[in-house]
Protein backbone atom coordinates (compact mmCIF):
# COMPACT_ATOMS: atom_id res chain seq x y z
CA UNK A 1 0.00 0.00 0.00
CA UNK A 2 1.26 3.32 -0.96
CA UNK A 3 1.51 6.32 1.53
CA UNK A 4 -1.08 8.12 -0.02
CA UNK A 5 -3.05 5.53 -0.70
CA UNK A 6 -7.39 6.20 -0.02
CA UNK A 7 -8.42 4.98 3.30
CA UNK A 8 -11.96 2.69 2.73
CA UNK A 9 -14.46 3.99 5.11
CA UNK A 10 -14.81 2.64 8.75
CA UNK A 11 -18.14 1.76 7.92
CA UNK A 12 -20.70 0.26 5.31
CA UNK A 13 -23.56 2.26 6.69
CA UNK A 14 -24.13 5.07 8.91
CA UNK A 15 -27.48 6.38 10.26
CA UNK A 16 -29.30 9.08 12.42
CA UNK A 17 -32.53 8.36 14.46
CA UNK A 18 -34.40 8.86 17.68
CA UNK A 19 -34.61 5.56 19.70
CA UNK A 20 -37.84 4.63 21.38
CA UNK A 21 -39.63 1.83 23.46
CA UNK A 22 -42.61 0.25 21.48
CA UNK A 23 -45.27 -0.81 24.38
CA UNK A 24 -48.01 -2.89 22.50
CA UNK A 25 -50.65 -4.49 24.16
CA UNK A 26 -52.07 -7.49 23.55
CA UNK A 27 -54.28 -9.56 20.49
CA UNK A 28 -57.70 -8.37 21.09
CA UNK A 29 -57.13 -5.50 23.51
CA UNK A 30 -57.61 -1.70 23.71
CA UNK A 31 -55.12 0.82 25.17
CA UNK A 32 -57.58 2.34 27.03
CA UNK A 33 -58.30 -0.82 29.38
CA UNK A 34 -55.30 -2.71 28.79
CA UNK A 35 -53.54 -3.82 31.89
CA UNK A 36 -50.52 -4.75 30.74
CA UNK A 37 -48.20 -3.88 27.22
CA UNK A 38 -45.07 -6.09 26.02
CA UNK A 39 -42.33 -3.87 25.45
CA UNK A 40 -39.78 -3.38 22.72
CA UNK A 41 -36.65 -1.37 21.93
CA UNK A 42 -37.38 0.58 18.43
CA UNK A 43 -36.06 3.18 15.71
CA UNK A 44 -36.55 2.59 11.82
CA UNK A 45 -32.42 3.69 11.70
CA UNK A 46 -31.35 1.55 13.95
CA UNK A 47 -33.37 -1.45 12.42
CA UNK A 48 -32.09 -0.78 9.57
CA UNK A 49 -28.49 -0.83 10.94
CA UNK A 50 -28.85 -3.83 13.07
CA UNK A 51 -29.88 -6.25 10.26
CA UNK A 52 -26.90 -4.94 8.11
CA UNK A 53 -25.05 -5.89 10.93
CA UNK A 54 -26.15 -9.26 11.31
CA UNK A 55 -25.56 -9.77 7.13
CA UNK A 56 -21.91 -8.85 8.15
CA UNK A 57 -21.60 -5.20 7.59
CA UNK A 58 -20.08 -2.67 9.71
CA UNK A 59 -22.88 0.07 10.73
CA UNK A 60 -22.93 2.96 13.04
CA UNK A 61 -26.07 4.14 14.52
CA UNK A 62 -25.94 7.41 16.71
CA UNK A 63 -29.25 8.82 18.35
CA UNK A 64 -29.43 11.08 21.59
CA UNK A 65 -30.77 9.01 24.71
CA UNK A 66 -31.14 10.06 28.50
CA UNK A 67 -28.92 8.13 31.04
CA UNK A 68 -30.50 5.52 32.41
CA UNK A 69 -32.34 2.34 32.49
CA UNK A 70 -34.59 3.22 29.39
CA UNK A 71 -31.63 4.78 27.20
CA UNK A 72 -29.49 1.39 28.23
CA UNK A 73 -32.35 -0.82 27.44
CA UNK A 74 -33.15 0.35 23.65
CA UNK A 75 -28.54 0.85 23.13
CA UNK A 76 -28.76 -3.07 24.41
CA UNK A 77 -30.82 -4.40 22.06
CA UNK A 78 -29.05 -3.15 19.07
CA UNK A 79 -25.49 -3.09 20.46
CA UNK A 80 -26.54 -7.16 20.94
CA UNK A 81 -26.20 -7.43 17.11
CA UNK A 82 -22.81 -5.31 16.60
CA UNK A 83 -24.56 -2.19 16.01
CA UNK A 84 -21.54 0.11 16.38
CA UNK A 85 -22.71 3.16 18.96
CA UNK A 86 -19.24 5.56 19.56
CA UNK A 87 -21.26 8.75 18.39
CA UNK A 88 -24.33 8.09 20.55
CA UNK A 89 -25.25 11.44 23.30
CA UNK A 90 -26.21 10.61 26.24
CA UNK A 91 -27.78 13.26 28.30
CA UNK A 92 -28.40 13.81 31.82
CA UNK A 93 -32.01 14.91 31.54
CA UNK A 94 -34.76 14.86 28.66
CA UNK A 95 -37.10 12.07 28.34
CA UNK A 96 -36.95 8.68 26.23
CA UNK A 97 -39.05 8.65 23.34
CA UNK A 98 -42.22 6.03 23.57
CA UNK A 99 -44.66 4.39 21.32
CA UNK A 100 -47.78 2.76 21.89
CA UNK A 101 -49.63 0.08 19.74
CA UNK A 102 -52.72 -1.50 19.15
CA UNK A 103 -51.94 -4.15 16.79
CA UNK A 104 -55.63 -4.37 15.49
CA UNK A 105 -56.72 -7.12 14.02
CA UNK A 106 -59.61 -6.95 10.22
CA UNK A 107 -61.25 -4.82 10.26
CA UNK A 108 -60.10 -3.32 13.19
CA UNK A 109 -57.10 -1.24 11.70
CA UNK A 110 -53.59 -1.11 13.56
CA UNK A 111 -53.01 2.18 15.75
CA UNK A 112 -49.92 3.70 16.61
CA UNK A 113 -50.11 6.40 19.20
CA UNK A 114 -46.49 8.46 19.49
CA UNK A 115 -45.76 10.26 23.42
CA UNK A 116 -42.19 11.81 21.76
CA UNK A 117 -42.56 14.69 22.64
CA UNK A 118 -39.84 16.54 25.10
CA UNK A 119 -36.97 13.99 24.43
CA UNK A 120 -33.49 14.41 24.56
CA UNK A 121 -33.39 13.61 20.89
CA UNK A 122 -34.97 16.69 19.76
CA UNK A 123 -33.41 18.84 21.95
CA UNK A 124 -29.93 17.60 19.99
CA UNK A 125 -28.60 19.37 17.02
CA UNK A 126 -25.94 19.45 14.42
CA UNK A 127 -23.18 20.64 16.93
CA UNK A 128 -23.70 17.87 19.27
CA UNK A 129 -22.71 15.37 16.67
CA UNK A 130 -19.12 13.81 15.92
CA UNK A 131 -19.95 14.14 11.89
CA UNK A 132 -16.29 13.08 11.34
CA UNK A 133 -17.15 9.98 12.56
CA UNK A 134 -20.54 9.79 11.47
CA UNK A 135 -19.70 10.08 7.84
CA UNK A 136 -16.59 7.93 7.61
CA UNK A 137 -18.49 5.12 6.19
CA UNK A 138 -19.47 4.14 2.31
CA UNK A 139 -23.12 4.91 2.96
CA UNK A 140 -25.30 7.45 5.14
CA UNK A 141 -28.83 6.38 5.87
CA UNK A 142 -31.53 8.98 6.15
CA UNK A 143 -35.06 8.83 6.72
CA UNK A 144 -38.23 11.05 7.04
CA UNK A 145 -39.16 10.15 10.03
CA UNK A 146 -36.21 11.71 11.50
CA UNK A 147 -36.50 15.06 9.69
CA UNK A 148 -40.27 14.99 10.87
CA UNK A 149 -39.95 15.56 14.57
CA UNK A 150 -38.52 19.20 14.78
CA UNK A 151 -37.17 21.44 12.97
CA UNK A 152 -33.75 20.94 14.91
CA UNK A 153 -33.52 17.35 13.79
CA UNK A 154 -34.49 18.52 10.07
CA UNK A 155 -31.37 20.34 10.44
CA UNK A 156 -29.80 17.76 11.46
CA UNK A 157 -30.58 15.40 8.46
CA UNK A 158 -30.54 17.88 5.54
CA UNK A 159 -26.85 18.60 7.40
CA UNK A 160 -25.95 15.02 7.26
CA UNK A 161 -27.30 14.68 3.50
CA UNK A 162 -25.10 18.07 2.62
CA UNK A 163 -21.83 16.97 4.40
CA UNK A 164 -21.82 13.63 2.82
CA UNK A 165 -22.39 14.77 -0.61
CA UNK A 166 -19.24 17.03 0.29
CA UNK A 167 -17.06 14.50 1.65
CA UNK A 168 -18.27 11.96 -1.41
CA UNK A 169 -20.56 9.55 0.54
CA UNK A 170 -23.35 8.16 -0.92
CA UNK A 171 -27.33 9.13 0.52
CA UNK A 172 -29.91 6.94 0.82
CA UNK A 173 -33.04 8.08 1.76
CA UNK A 174 -36.06 6.34 2.75
CA UNK A 175 -39.19 8.75 2.90
CA UNK A 176 -40.99 6.30 5.55
CA UNK A 177 -43.79 9.00 5.57
CA UNK A 178 -45.59 8.95 9.26
CA UNK A 179 -48.90 11.46 8.93
CA UNK A 180 -48.68 11.46 12.64
CA UNK A 181 -45.64 13.48 12.69
CA UNK A 182 -45.90 15.94 9.63
CA UNK A 183 -48.09 17.10 6.92
CA UNK A 184 -47.11 15.89 3.29
CA UNK A 185 -46.43 19.49 2.31
CA UNK A 186 -44.54 19.60 4.93
CA UNK A 187 -42.74 16.30 4.21
CA UNK A 188 -41.86 17.24 0.72
CA UNK A 189 -40.41 20.92 1.88
CA UNK A 190 -37.55 18.28 3.69
CA UNK A 191 -36.91 15.92 2.25
CA UNK A 192 -36.96 17.09 -1.89
CA UNK A 193 -33.37 18.36 -1.81
CA UNK A 194 -32.40 15.50 0.21
CA UNK A 195 -33.72 13.07 -2.17
CA UNK A 196 -32.00 15.09 -5.27
CA UNK A 197 -29.06 14.03 -3.32
CA UNK A 198 -29.59 10.35 -2.36
CA UNK A 199 -28.22 7.48 -4.74
CA UNK A 200 -31.01 5.39 -3.39
CA UNK A 201 -34.55 6.40 -2.92
CA UNK A 202 -36.72 4.30 -1.22
CA UNK A 203 -40.82 5.73 -1.22
CA UNK A 204 -43.88 3.65 -1.42
CA UNK A 205 -46.46 4.09 -3.80
CA UNK A 206 -48.40 5.74 -1.23
CA UNK A 207 -45.82 8.08 -0.10
CA UNK A 208 -45.19 9.36 -3.89
CA UNK A 209 -49.04 10.30 -3.42
CA UNK A 210 -49.08 12.13 -0.29
CA UNK A 211 -45.40 13.63 0.11
CA UNK A 212 -45.03 14.55 -3.88
CA UNK A 213 -47.92 14.79 -5.33
CA UNK A 214 -47.18 11.88 -8.03
CA UNK A 215 -49.58 9.25 -8.71
CA UNK A 216 -49.93 6.49 -11.70
CA UNK A 217 -49.20 3.34 -12.48
CA UNK A 218 -45.80 1.84 -10.11
CA UNK A 219 -43.73 2.04 -13.19
CA UNK A 220 -44.99 5.53 -14.11
CA UNK A 221 -44.72 6.57 -10.29
CA UNK A 222 -41.30 5.23 -10.14
CA UNK A 223 -39.95 6.58 -13.53
CA UNK A 224 -41.41 10.43 -12.30
CA UNK A 225 -39.73 9.50 -9.02
CA UNK A 226 -36.42 9.08 -11.01
CA UNK A 227 -36.26 11.68 -13.10
CA UNK A 228 -37.35 14.70 -10.93
CA UNK A 229 -34.66 13.66 -8.16
CA UNK A 230 -32.51 11.95 -10.40
CA UNK A 231 -31.63 9.27 -8.04
CA UNK A 232 -29.48 6.09 -9.70
CA UNK A 233 -32.57 3.70 -7.93
CA UNK A 234 -35.79 4.45 -7.02
CA UNK A 235 -37.12 1.14 -4.74
CA UNK A 236 -41.03 1.19 -4.24
CA UNK A 237 -43.57 -1.00 -2.41
CA UNK A 238 -47.16 -1.14 -2.80
CA UNK A 239 -48.57 -2.94 0.69
CA UNK A 240 -48.73 -6.43 -0.45
CA UNK A 241 -48.31 -5.62 -4.57
CA UNK A 242 -44.93 -5.34 -5.91
CA UNK A 243 -42.31 -4.57 -4.85
CA UNK A 244 -40.30 -2.64 -7.76
CA UNK A 245 -37.04 -1.01 -8.99
CA UNK A 246 -36.39 1.57 -11.18
CA UNK A 247 -32.89 1.83 -12.32
CA UNK A 248 -31.46 3.78 -14.82
CA UNK A 249 -31.28 0.28 -16.83
CA UNK A 250 -35.22 -0.53 -16.60
CA UNK A 251 -38.03 -1.43 -14.78
CA UNK A 252 -38.26 -4.21 -12.88
CA UNK A 253 -41.40 -5.27 -10.98
CA UNK A 254 -41.07 -8.47 -8.06
CA UNK A 255 -43.60 -10.90 -7.15
CA UNK A 256 -44.48 -11.22 -4.03
CA UNK A 257 -46.56 -13.80 -1.54
CA UNK A 258 -48.63 -12.85 2.04
CA UNK A 259 -47.13 -14.34 4.90
CA UNK A 260 -48.70 -14.95 8.33
CA UNK A 261 -48.66 -12.02 10.09
CA UNK A 262 -47.52 -11.91 13.77
CA UNK A 263 -46.22 -8.55 13.93
CA UNK A 264 -46.23 -6.05 11.88
CA UNK A 265 -43.15 -3.18 12.60
CA UNK A 266 -40.20 -3.50 11.11
CA UNK A 267 -40.90 -5.46 7.96
CA UNK A 268 -40.28 -2.09 5.98
CA UNK A 269 -36.99 -1.62 7.81
CA UNK A 270 -35.72 -5.21 6.96
CA UNK A 271 -36.82 -4.78 3.32
CA UNK A 272 -35.00 -1.73 3.01
CA UNK A 273 -31.87 -3.29 4.70
CA UNK A 274 -31.37 -6.23 2.64
CA UNK A 275 -32.06 -4.27 0.06
CA UNK A 276 -28.91 -1.98 1.06
CA UNK A 277 -26.54 -5.01 1.63
CA UNK A 278 -27.91 -5.85 -2.05
CA UNK A 279 -26.66 -2.77 -3.30
CA UNK A 280 -23.48 -2.39 -1.37
CA UNK A 281 -22.34 -6.02 -2.89
CA UNK A 282 -23.12 -4.56 -6.21
CA UNK A 283 -26.65 -6.02 -7.42
CA UNK A 284 -29.61 -4.23 -6.39
CA UNK A 285 -31.78 -6.05 -8.01
CA UNK A 286 -30.96 -9.34 -6.27
CA UNK A 287 -30.75 -7.07 -2.56
CA UNK A 288 -34.55 -6.21 -3.29
CA UNK A 289 -34.99 -10.13 -3.30
CA UNK A 290 -33.50 -10.53 -0.08
CA UNK A 291 -35.49 -7.30 1.21
CA UNK A 292 -38.59 -9.25 0.27
CA UNK A 293 -37.67 -12.42 2.01
CA UNK A 294 -36.25 -10.24 5.03
CA UNK A 295 -39.39 -7.87 5.26
CA UNK A 296 -41.05 -11.77 5.70
CA UNK A 297 -39.31 -13.27 8.44
CA UNK A 298 -39.88 -9.78 10.45
CA UNK A 299 -43.67 -10.45 10.21
CA UNK A 300 -43.45 -13.54 11.60
CA UNK A 301 -41.57 -12.81 14.66
CA UNK A 302 -42.25 -10.27 17.18
CA UNK A 303 -40.29 -6.83 18.02
CA UNK A 304 -39.06 -4.03 15.54
CA UNK A 305 -35.77 -5.02 14.78
CA UNK A 306 -34.98 -8.35 12.57
CA UNK A 307 -32.96 -11.11 14.65
CA UNK A 308 -31.70 -13.74 12.39
CA UNK A 309 -28.93 -16.72 13.08
CA UNK A 310 -25.90 -16.25 11.16
CA UNK A 311 -26.47 -17.54 7.57
CA UNK A 312 -30.50 -17.29 7.88
CA UNK A 313 -30.30 -14.55 5.14
CA UNK A 314 -27.50 -15.88 3.21
CA UNK A 315 -29.33 -16.22 -0.01
CA UNK A 316 -26.91 -16.91 -3.14
CA UNK A 317 -27.20 -14.51 -6.06
CA UNK A 318 -30.16 -15.57 -8.15
CA UNK A 319 -32.32 -17.42 -5.61
CA UNK A 320 -35.67 -16.85 -6.70
CA UNK A 321 -36.96 -16.79 -2.71
CA UNK A 322 -40.66 -16.85 -3.63
CA UNK A 323 -40.21 -21.12 -4.95
O1 LIG B 1 -42.31 4.90 13.69
C1 LIG B 1 -41.19 5.21 14.11
O2 LIG B 1 -40.91 6.37 14.36
C2 LIG B 1 -40.13 4.21 14.37
O3 LIG B 1 -38.98 4.47 14.14
C3 LIG B 1 -40.51 2.91 14.95
C4 LIG B 1 -40.39 1.66 14.17
O4 LIG B 1 -39.27 0.93 14.60
C5 LIG B 1 -40.38 1.78 12.71
O5 LIG B 1 -41.26 2.77 12.31
C6 LIG B 1 -40.78 0.50 12.03
O6 LIG B 1 -40.97 0.79 10.68
P1 LIG B 1 -41.50 -0.23 9.57
O7 LIG B 1 -40.42 -1.16 9.24
O8 LIG B 1 -41.85 0.64 8.43
O9 LIG B 1 -42.67 -0.93 10.18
Amino acid sequence: MTANAAKSPKYDLSTIGEGQIRLTVGRGERLMFTRSVHMNPACSEANVAGLLSQLGRETLWTSSLPEGDLGDYILAEYRSVGVHMDTMVRRPGGRTALYFMEPGEYPMPANVIYDREWTTFRATGIDDYDWDEILNTKVIFLTGITAALTDTTAEVVRYAADEAVKRGVEVILDVNFRRKLWSGEKAREALEPIARQASVLFCSIADAEKVFGITGTPEEVTAELQNRFGCKYVVSTNHTEGPYLRGREGFYPYRTTPVNVIDRPGAGDSFVSATIHGYLSGDIREGVKWGQYASKVALTHKGDLTRVRPGELDIPLGTDIDR
